[in-house]
């Protein structure tokens, strides 16, 4: 029977008898083992996929928005409000429908994927599109929690971290320790904050021996913590991580640094690349921002910057069917043909 987060890692979250749980029976998402690019194969090298798009409003928010939510609820919240890129605001909405409270989301006009809006949509959230960046949306947003009695449920709420870190005791439990290395894209950079805490906290219990090598993939037009300093105007066609300025910046760094890991930029290209090998080899649909982490991992593959014989997971953010305009992008699709035998036979290759 699958249990909701919080009742799985109860032990390890800030809750009690008073906080409600306000569920879809999120987490508990599939370790996918991949065939792996000839890059890894040749040095035996293990690639595991965390496919978070399993979640159920399909990326890995709902880890931290279970928690959030909850414990906005416990406070007598009667509003929750985030800005976002697309995921964390379908994810709000859900969970604020769940929860039967009111959901706000403030998104940068025209840089959210189809996916994501028409999710907020259907759940009845409150969508204010502004016409600014996704760091102006969450400035003015934070600006709106502080003077309104709605509870901000971004990732500087330390609640959505707190469940985000609940993925890292998942892998530690199903491969029976830490991978060697943990790739993961960053945007806002809450996720790879939350991974690291969560590797520590399972290593502190004595549950992990070692503790992995923490492996950031930045959108090269959108790689503020590679430059070491924001970026006014960020541009990728990964929009989830189309962000020049991360909450989350002390915690990112704070990860690699303790890790021994990096925070590095891949290309559109190299991210589109990834995407189509992840769908055509390996059956995994994922979003473009999740292809990062994919296309991080064979940029060190080529480069021979990883141990052999290592194990490496990779968390793949969110499904690809959030973002159905790239799919279009990189698959043409063929005009009708007639309704024959002949001609659907010529169409598929077969004759
Ligand atoms: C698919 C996907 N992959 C990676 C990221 C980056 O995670 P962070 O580095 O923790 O920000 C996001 C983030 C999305 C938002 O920030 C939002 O939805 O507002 C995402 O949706």
């Amino acid at each position: 029977m699958r249990l909701p987060l919080l009742e799985r890692y109860r032990p390890h979250l800030p809750v009690s008898e008073r906080t409600p749980v306000v569920s879809l029976l999120e987490g508990s998402t599939p370790l996918i083992p991949l065939k792996g690019p000839k890059e890894a194969r040749e040095r035996g090298i293990r690639l595991f996929a965390k496919y978070e798009g399993l979640n159920p409003t399909g990326s890995f928010k709902d880890r931290g928005m279970t928690l959030a939510v909850s414990k906005a609820v416990e406070a007598g919240a009667e509003a929750i409000a985030c800005a976002s890129t697309g995921n964390t605001a379908a994810s709000a909405a859900a969970y604020a429908a769940r929860a039967g409270i009111r959901a706000i989301v403030v998104l940068p006009a025209g840089y959210v994927a189809l996916g994501k809006v028409a999710q907020s949509l259907v759940h009845g959230a409150r969508i204010v599109q502004v016409e600014g960046n996704f760091d102006e949306a969450l400035r003015l947003t934070r600006e709106l929690t502080e003077r309104y009695p709605v509870a901000l449920v971004n990732s500087v709420n330390p609640f959505r971290l707190e469940g985000q870190k609940t993925l890292a005791f998942e892998v530690v439990d199903e491969l029976g320790d830490a991978p060697h290395y943990h790739v993961l894209p960053v945007g806002n950079a809450g996720n790879i904050t939350a991974h690291w805490q969560g590797y520590k906290e399972y290593h502190a219990l004595g549950k992990a021996r070692r503790l992995p090598r923490m492996l950031g993939f930045q959108a090269a037009g959108a790689a503020p913590l590679v430059l070491g300093r924001p970026v006014e105007k960020p541009e990728t066609l990964a929009t989830a991580i189309r962000i020049g300025n991360p909450a989350s910046w002390e915690g990112a760094v704070r990860a690699k640094e303790e890790s021994g890991g990096v925070i590095e930029a891949v290309t559109d290209e190299e991210i589109l690349a990834a995407y189509r090998y992840l769908a055509e080899e390996e059956g995994i649909f994922c979003e473009p921002a999740s292809a990062a982490a994919m296309a991080g991992a064979w940029k060190l593959l080529k480069e021979g910057r990883l141990e052999p014989e290592s194990i490496l997971v990779l968390t793949l953010t969110g499904h690809g069917l959030k973002d159905p305009a790239t799919a279009e992008r990189v698959a043409r699709l063929d005009p009708p043909v007639p309704a024959t035998l002949e001609a659907v036979a010529k169409a598929a290759g077969l004759w």
